[in-house]
């Protein structure tokens, strides 16, 4: 029974919540926020595309957060869980820290989002609430963008990439199933493939050729020379997919033994075939970005390793810059800073909607690279709004 308790009333760093009256300073505004622990709720797709809806069209920008499990290691380590999801929305970090009289204390840290979720959440609850007003935005012919962004080996590739449950194959599952429907027949998908690797971009479908981002007279992002294949079905789309990904440069890092050195791009576009030329109906794209690192984290004394974690990190930076821009409502946003971010321009401007997945690890051991990642998205959050 005692033991019953004192798990209900310590949190793991031993702290009594009493301390805190159960409140929780929100680091945005200040305000103090109650802490209720309310259960994941599921919001069901349905395959059925509504007609443009005002509601949701303003809503251009959907950021969540994704908490993963303590992996195996962490839990060898005897890391400690350190952060906590409230109420699908609000993100608590637990951050140790010691007086000059070495006793130890808390500071605790909220940000809140349009959706987080809990480390028992799956691909597919992440999917079925994020994923249907994007199916329907780009059946109803626009542009829509999953991206996945956080801290090297926080789940980013298992979530958008994971060829059993990632978000782009529950989304094939969605778009094919309404291809079957009679009003789409005048439909085709084709997918493409590719990586930005070190600022230069190159083609997974097409033994990694080189290719160019370039604009077209009405300033829309091409990519010249990216193959496209025609896709019939989920399998096929598949089998083509891990194709790609096979090729996709990736490298051992201290917290993930397979991490994602490149941007890593899959576009899924539905042509319009009734007519001449096939122009594009709509577009979803898949982002599953290069991991976000500090230097003075990693013991890489290899060059290459090196350059490669400052061309990423440049690339974040400039992908902030531009929300910045976007969030001051700048009439210049700096999207030439980088290619991640000339790429990426449709995903922020004219009929685009997208839904930033932001993926931060539970442990104590990792506070300072998910107060960043959560300030980095928080800021992405509020320029939204
Ligand atoms: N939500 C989750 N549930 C279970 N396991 C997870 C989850 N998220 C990540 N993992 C596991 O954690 C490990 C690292 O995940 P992943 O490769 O997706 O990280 P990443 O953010 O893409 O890293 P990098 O930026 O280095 O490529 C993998 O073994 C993955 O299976």
């Amino acid at each position: 029974m005692d033991s019953v308790q004192s798990k209900r009333l310590l949190d793991d760093y031993g702290v009594p919540y009493s301390l805190n009256s159960g409140s929780i300073p929100n680091e945005k505004n200040n305000r103090f926020i109650k802490s209720p622990t309310e259960k994941y709720t599921k919001n069901i797709t349905k395959l059925e595309v509504k007609e443009k809806d005002q509601k949701n069209d303003n809503e251009k920008i959907y950021v969540c957060v994704r908490k993963r499990p303590l992996n195996s290691n962490e839990i060898k380590r005897e890391d400690k869980n350190a952060v906590y999801i409230k109420e699908n929305k609000t993100v608590i970090v637990h951050e140790q820290k010691l007086k000059l009289d070495l006793t130890k204390y808390i500071n605790y840290h909220s940000f809140t989002f349009d959706y987080a979720f809990d480390s028992d959440a799956s691909n597919k609850d992440v999917y079925d609430q994020t994923g249907a007003s994007l199916i329907e935005h780009v059946f109803n012919g626009g542009t829509a963008t999953y991206f996945c962004y956080g801290q090297t080996g926080s789940g980013k590739t298992y979530t958008m990439m994971n060829p059993e449950q990632g978000l782009f194959i529950l989304a094939a599952k969605d778009i094919f199933s309404l291809l079957q429907k009679e009003k789409y027949s005048f439909i085709s998908v084709y997918i493409s493939f590719y990586e930005i690797y070190q600022g230069q971009l190159y083609d997974l479908l097409n033994n990694k050729k080189k290719v160019y981002a370039r604009e077209d007279n009405n300033q829309q992002v091409c990519i010249q020379g990216l193959s496209e294949y025609e896709c019939f079905s989920e399998n096929e789309l598949m089998s083509i997919f891990i194709n790609g990904k096979n090729s996709r440069v990736t490298s051992t890092t201290g917290s993930n033994p397979d991490s994602s050195r490149s941007h890593g791009i899959f576009q899924v576009v539905l042509k319009d075939k009734s007519k001449k030329n096939l122009p594009i109906y709509g577009k979803f794209v898949f982002i599953d970005l290069a991991g976000s690192e500090r230097g003075a984290d990693r013991d890489d004394t290899d060059k290459q390793t090196i350059l490669e974690g400052q061309e990423i990190n440049k690339s974040l930076l400039a992908l902030k810059e531009c929300i910045r821009a976007i969030d001051q409502e700048s009439k210049h946003t700096p999207f030439r800073q980088s290619k991640l971010t000339q790429v990426l321009k449709d995903s922020f401007i004219g009929n685009s909607k997208t839904c930033m997945i932001t993926t931060i690890s539970p442990s104590s051991m990792n506070i300072d690279h998910t107060l960043n990642t959560l300030r980095y998205a928080h800021r992405y959050s509020i320029s939204t709004k």
